[in-house]
């Protein structure tokens, strides 16, 4: 009892000295905020003096203080969240952030009868805050200064003696969970015994319930993911590692952490490439709660060509061949043969001018094309040569230069003649049906003509391939529109490039992520119009980016051929951070994704990175999931799942109405979990459960089994593993996928096509 109350009585004393010290960080901020606001009204007033050079300062400084202001303003909720006691170090050197820059303990810090004092304590808070005089009040958790708290570990704990972390909301500190690093000493910290509190702030971290969006980690980002994250910059930084291990996580903080080290270089933007929308909804809200977004565009693989917003799957048969490099081949034959589709070019061409007529022939026209076409160029931009060689068999047959010697007088007299004829509405008319300008949807339209495709696609793909394909295009009019999949749209950006740009309609562009920088609105409140001007300059830029300085690519291990020459495209002079993990890869063909993916990346220089321990599930369905990872991928390695829950998965087997032991099993995890509950089933089967999951609230989730990637709930129902391996030649990869998405319980319902033993075990989760 006293021991407990001696607890109690260090607790309350710990977090009065972080309340402390939080209380003073506040205060700073809100000086800082007031100088903020000076700096507005005093901007203002500048504006007053109306001279040009006043107005675009004062633009210049109500822009930047607009965003400060936002910027503090948004901290605030949460911002400190960590602290680290450090020993003395080799050497007693600052960095600009006021901390000292010693890695090393010097060497008389640990005095022989084990005991030493704290020599430097620093704060960790998603932004830097110095104080008045300069010291610092809290460490931005990108700055070096920060690293020791992440990496530190009891084996290799460096100048760390303890590490704590802060759980506040807004102005109160709610609570602080220690690790010790160096148990073996006796310290102290201005003449006391170091307090230790709490037991792990990882796992308090890893046991709250999930909502329907993705935290970030700031907190508690462990030493392996800490090495990814601040990785150097240049060439690729690949990282691999199982189901959970935080490959999404650590891939948005180093995004924010590549900004934070090199601002300007990554003002050239960076793009995440995620496989689905629901998992950019998911992980989206992470880098605004980092302070950082304006630069950062999630995409969806389906969404990064404008114009063309697509998540519907194609079936994997289908998905497999639009995926496949082979379809490059069929795309640069579709595109030529489109300029020929039987029955719409013109064949002979009339015109008249000055009265006399002129006539090309069927020959003679197909003489001209074939010699445009021995070019490499994109298809548009070979229209104006074509468009020329036209004009000059006209001028040769008119016979109009022969009577004339003057070079001068000559071209004058051509001159007038391309004048004549190219404005007459029959030439005008030819030339749009000879020679169109096409549009990568209007290719893709004509390969849906099963008799026209199989001549593209002769030698490339077979004929069951091409009536696969043409049927599964049969979706799109004649001009292309219509819905997209999301495999259509590499083949649509492919075709972008081997077509060129036609000239760009006038509508106006979907909305893109990008156009909402960071906070602009609330500084429009402080700036009013005269802020406009630099927003619709900045929307400019961001409209016509697309390339960027970094490419994040998530679940790496998903992009199709066809997809990394489309992602390659979008960053041909970026640096890359590739995340994946073979063993959850739905695509059929891993060396040919793997040859993709090496030409995408190029002879940059390559960093491996191997992430080992599973945060999501709990080591009772991680067991469950490694039985399928033997089957999927022999051999390969299941990460360490670092909690046990001591729940073991459920097992179910589905009476004949399916839908009803789903609506069951779903309601029983309902009550049982704070949370969200994922009902993961075949992707042949989405609609039947959504109907069997109605009115159930958003809590539960029905998804197919392509679009839990990534995802995670408190607790999940997978439907008929059997059903999800069987459809496609990766299902069993897929299935892997499946069973592990939940962060504390797991219900396994065999269907009839599988075989449950006894206990309602599916044989593909049997030993
Ligand atoms: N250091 C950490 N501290 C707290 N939570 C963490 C940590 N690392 C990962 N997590 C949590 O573990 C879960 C899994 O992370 P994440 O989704 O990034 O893994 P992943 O490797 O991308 O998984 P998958 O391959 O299945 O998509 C998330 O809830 C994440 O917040």
């Amino acid at each position: 009892m006293a021991q407990e109350a001696t607890q109690l009585a260090v607790v309350d004393r710990e977090l009065a000295a972080e309340q402390r010290h939080l209380d003073r960080v506040y205060h700073r901020l809100e000086e800082k905020i007031h100088e903020a606001e000076f700096l507005v009204d005093d901007a203002e007033k500048r504006g007053q003096v109306g001279t040009p050079g006043a107005l675009a300062e004062r633009d210049a400084q109500v822009f930047q203080a607009g965003v400060h202001l936002n910027r503090l303003n948004s901290e605030f909720e949460d911002f400190l969240f960590g602290r680290i006691d450090l020993l003395r170090g080799k050497d007693g050197k600052r960095g600009p952030d006021g901390a000292f820059t010693a890695t090393e303990v010097a060497e008389d810090a640990v005095r022989p009868d084990n005991t030493a004092d704290i020599a430097e304590t620093l704060h960790i808070g998603r932004i830097g805050v110095l104080d008045a005089d300069y010291s610092p009040l809290v460490i931005d958790w990108r700055a070096p200064a920060a690293a020791p708290f992440y990496r530190s570990t009891p084996k290799d704990p460096g100048r760390v003696v303890r590490r704590r972390v802060i759980r506040s909301k807004g102005r109160r500190v709610l609570g602080v969970e220690d690790d010790l690093m160096r148990p073996e000493l006796a310290t102290s910290l201005a003449g006391e015994e170091l307090a230790i509190v709490g037991d792990g702030a990882l796992m308090a971290a890893l046991g709250r319930a999930r909502s329907h969006t993705m935290r970030d980690i700031v907190a508690s980002i462990q030493a392996e993911q800490d090495l990814v994250i601040r990785a150097p910059a240049p060439g690729v930084t690949e990282v691999t590692g199982g189901p959970g291990t935080g490959k999404t996580a650590v891939a948005l903080h180093r995004a924010a952490y590549l900004l934070y080290q090199d601002r300007r270089r990554y003002s050239g933007g960076i793009l995440v490439v995620s496989p689905t929308p629901l998992l950019v909804s998911y992980t989206e809200g992470v880098l605004p709660s980092l302070g950082e977004e304006g630069q950062v565009a999630i995409r969806a693989v389906g969404s990064l060509v404008e114009g063309a917003e697509a998540d519907a799957f194609d079936t994997p048969a289908v998905a497999r061949v639009k995926g496949s490099s082979r379809m490059l081949q069929v795309l640069r034959r579709a595109s030529r043969g489109t300029l020929d589709l039987g029955g719409e070019v013109p064949r002979s061409l009339r015109v008249v001018v000055f009265g006399r007529r002129l006539e090309l022939d069927e020959r003679e026209l197909a003489d001209i094309r074939r010699s445009v076409l021995g070019g490499t160029a994109p298809l548009n931009l070979m229209r104006p040569r074509a468009r020329r060689l036209v004009l000059d068999a006209l001028w040769a047959k008119s016979g109009r230069g022969t009577h004339l010697v003057d070079p001068e007088l000559i071209a004058e007299a051509r001159e007038g003649f391309d004048e004549d004829v190219s404005t007459e509405d029959d030439f005008i008319a030819f030339l749009e049906a000879w020679w169109p300008v096409l549009t990568p949807r209007r290719v893709l339209a004509a390969m849906a003509d099963e008799r026209r495709l199989a001549r593209w696609a002769r030698r490339t793909l077979n004929p069951r391939e091409i009536r696969q394909l043409a049927r599964s295009l049969g979706r799109l009019d004649n001009q292309g529109q219509g819905p997209l999949s999301v495999h259509d749209v590499a083949l649509l950006d492919e075709l972008r490039v081997l077509l060129g740009a036609p000239p760009r309609p006038s509508r106006p562009r979907e909305a893109d992520p990008l156009d909402e920088l960071t906070g602009l609105d609330e500084v429009t409140t402080y700036a009013e119009r005269s802020y406009s001007s630099r927003r619709s300059r900045a929307e400019r830029r961001e409209q016509e980016r697309t390339e960027y300085a970094h490419v994040i690519v998530d679940e790496a291990q998903d992009l199709t051929p066809m997809q990394w020459r489309m992602v390659a495209r979008r960053g041909t002079s970026a640096t890359w951070t590739v995340v994946g993990d073979p063993a959850q890869s739905s695509w059929s063909d891993p060396d040919e994704a793997a040859r993709a993916r090496d030409e995408a990346l190029g002879a940059r220089v390559r960093r491996r990175f191997t992430l080992t321990v599973n945060y999501r599930n709990p080591a009772e369905i991680a067991e469950l999931a490694a039985k399928v990872l033997r089957l999927a991928m022999p051999g390969a390695q299941s990460p360490t799942a670092v909690r046990s829950t001591g729940v073991v998965p459920r097992f179910t087997i589905a009476d004949r109405k399916l839908g009803a032991t789903v609506r069951a099993a779903a309601q029983r995890l309902l009550a049982e979990v704070e949370g969200t509950v994922g009902v993961v089933v075949a992707m042949g089967r989405r609609d039947e459960a959504r109907q069997w999951l109605a009115g159930l609230g958003d809590r539960v989730v029905p998804l197919g089994s392509l679009e839990a990637k990534g995802l995670e709930y408190d607790a999940t129902v997978v439907v008929s593993p059997a059903e999800i391996a069987d459809e496609s030649p990766a299902g069993l990869r897929v299935l892997y996928v499946a069973l592990t998405r939940a962060t504390q319980q797991l219900t396994v319902i065999a269907g009839e096509r599988d075989q449950p033993d006894a206990a309602g075990v599916p044989d593909l989760l049997r030993d």
